[in-house]
């Protein structure tokens, strides 16, 4: 509530300044009225959108309904949705990207999604990590009062720190209080490195960094949770895609496609390489698009990923961007979180289960594999006659909208590594490590199989934003991120929203949605100022 309050502040701070710097243009400079006129017809200012995700979606949606502009999105994918991505696998759907909607008070897609019915709030009350079996590689499932030790030490992990104890890395912290946890709940000495291990990994995948040193305590301090249940579901026929839907016209995008029908302000396979502010001579940005064509607007509002920000902006942009926006580009963290679906001809686990984590025995010194410096001939390395990359594997789980599949999940370094890998390779080592664990089931190979590659995709480059130690070095938050570029005249020209751009929703789909409400504001705001 209290951070809502500061958030809705800001916005109008940074309104209240935009309006005085351009009253104080208005009075010797033309170039602002808030239309262009050609005779006695009114011709709207043009806006670019660029990018067709959640955060795209609804700003163009949202300048699209307040009939001032003219508007335009490009999308470089031959898809919207970005980083939701439902696919058809089988008779079923799974979700490659965006999973769950994370609590309920003030999370702007549950109060869509619930007051259309799309969700599962009934049933689908998981505790992804603390209700899931931990098993070891000897196929030892934890006896009940050692779960019950590990789920309350986890628990005191996923609470996260105290107002006064934010400095240093999450691994530092973590490792910690692990260690006074463990006086009340006493773990046999190799199971708590190997529980240790697993709990590294779970947070890796939570956050989408390498490793939990390369965290910062203070950053996740300010991610901020929604109250309610953490991990909603949608209700099948319901997918994370119908949101998209929802967003453009409001009604739910369906299967088979999981694409909603678009608009004609909406242009697919519009791949932008450059965008170039352009001076005072004639002001407004021209993108450029891979394709050859070239688009002029008055105002653009960049969604790309921090991923493809920080592969891509030296040029992407013209002229570059400041050396402080460039700085909060290279030290705010992405990651690489990779999910893989296996499809059975039928579900060879019990009902009660809802998932396995996967506890690897002599953890320390060989599981390194989370080291951002690590390189693959390292991670291919066999122990055992497992490559060393396979320790990052989480386990296998459940999926809420497949009745008979399953996935796993694996971040970091071997996250990348993977990408490089056949399908096939990935498939066989993925099996391979589940029989391993699970010798007791008699598990036979998948019918159907799917994965993502978040990283090597060259529209995401990598999965959610993070905040790493070298942001807090370097003292550049999400909040340099989202600040716009202003033309000579002191208007923003280019504004920036997307996940990576929101101080306490980053990397997730509420944060993304909140943002592009943000920027489209910012121009609505500007543009009923300038025709009073
Ligand atoms: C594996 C995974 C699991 C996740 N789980 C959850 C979850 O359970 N709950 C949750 O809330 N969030 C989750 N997230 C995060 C969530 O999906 C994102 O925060 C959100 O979707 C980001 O939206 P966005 O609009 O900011 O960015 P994006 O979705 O990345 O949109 C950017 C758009 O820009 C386009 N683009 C990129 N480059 C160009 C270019 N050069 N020209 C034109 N277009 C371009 C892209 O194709 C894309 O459509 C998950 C993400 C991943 C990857």
């Amino acid at each position: 509530m209290r951070l809502g309050l500061r958030f809705d502040l800001n916005c109008f701070k940074r309104v209240t300044q935009v309006l005085q710097l351009q009253l104080g243009d208005k009075k010797t400079n033309n170039h602002f009225s808030s239309y262009h006129y050609t005779g006695d017809k009114k011709i709207m200012k043009k806006v670019i959108v660029i990018g067709g995700g959640v955060a795209g979606l609804t700003a163009g949606k949202h300048l699209v309904d307040s009939g001032k502009f003219e508007v335009k999105l490009l999308e470089g994918n031959s898809r919207v949705g970005g980083r939701v991505h439902t696919q058809a696998l089988g008779d079923h759907f799974i979700e490659n990207g965006a999973q769950w909607v994370h609590g309920e008070d003030g999370n702007e897609i549950f109060k869509i999604a619930n007051s259309l019915k799309l969700l599962d709030t009934e049933k689908n009350n998981i505790k992804f990590s603390s209700d899931s079996v931990f098993v070891t590689e000897s196929g030892k499932v934890l006896d009940k009062p050692v779960h019950d030790n590990v789920t309350i030490i986890l628990g005191k992990i996923l609470d996260g720190p105290e107002d006064n104890e934010v400095e240093g890395s999450v691994g530092d912290w973590a490792i910690k209080r692990f260690n006074e946890a463990l006086d009340s709940y006493p773990l046999e000495k190799s199971l708590s490195a190997s529980v240790l291990d697993w709990i590294h990994r779970f947070e890796d995948n939570i956050d989408g960094s390498d490793n939990w040193f390369q965290s910062s305590l203070r950053g996740q301090h300010e991610y901020e949770e929604c109250e309610g249940n953490p991990t909603i579901a949608w209700e099948p026929p319901a997918s994370y895609s119908s949101l998209l839907g929802v967003i453009l016209n409001g009604t739910p995008t369906e299967a088979p496609n999981f694409q909603p029908e678009l608009p004609d302000w909406i242009e697919l396979n519009k791949e932008v390489q450059n965008i170039e502010v352009l001076d005072e001579e004639a002001t407004g940005i021209r993108i450029t698009c891979s394709d050859g064509s070239q688009h002029t607007c008055d105002h653009a509002i960049c969604t790309f990923s921090l991923g493809v920000l920080k592969h891509f902006h030296k040029s992407l942009f013209s002229p570059q961007l400041s050396d402080i926006k460039q700085k909060t580009i290279e030290n705010l963290g992405i990651g690489c979180v990779n999910k893989l679906h296996f499809d059975f001809k039928t579900k060879w686990w019990p009902d009660s289960i809802i998932g396995f984590n996967f506890l690897w025995n002599d953890t320390d010194p060989v599981a390194q594999y989370w080291r951002s410096d690590i390189d693959d001939e390292t991670l291919r390395k066999d122990i055992d006659g497992f490559p060393l990359w396979c320790r990052n594997i989480l386990g296998f789980y459940v999926v809420a909208s497949h009745p008979t599949a399953l996935n796993s999940w694996i971040t970091g370094p071997a996250s990348k590594l993977i990408e490089t890998l056949t399908d096939e390779e990935v498939k066989d080592i993925f099996m391979k490590v589940c029989r391993k664990f699970l010798p007791n089931y008699d598990i036979p190979d998948p019918v159907e199989f799917c994965r993502t590659s978040w990283f090597s995709n060259r529209f995401t480059k990598g999965s959610y934003s993070f905040r790493q130690m070298k942001s807090e070095e370097n003292n550049v938050w999400s909040s340099e991120l989202a600040s716009p570029i202003l033309g000579k005249n002191g208007i923003p020209v280019l504004c920036f929203a997307g996940e990576a751009t929101h101080d306490h929703f980053y990397s997730t789909v509420h944060g993304a949605y909140e943002s592009g409400v943000r920027e489209a504001t910012r121009l609505i705001d500007l543009e009923n100022a300038t025709a009073n």
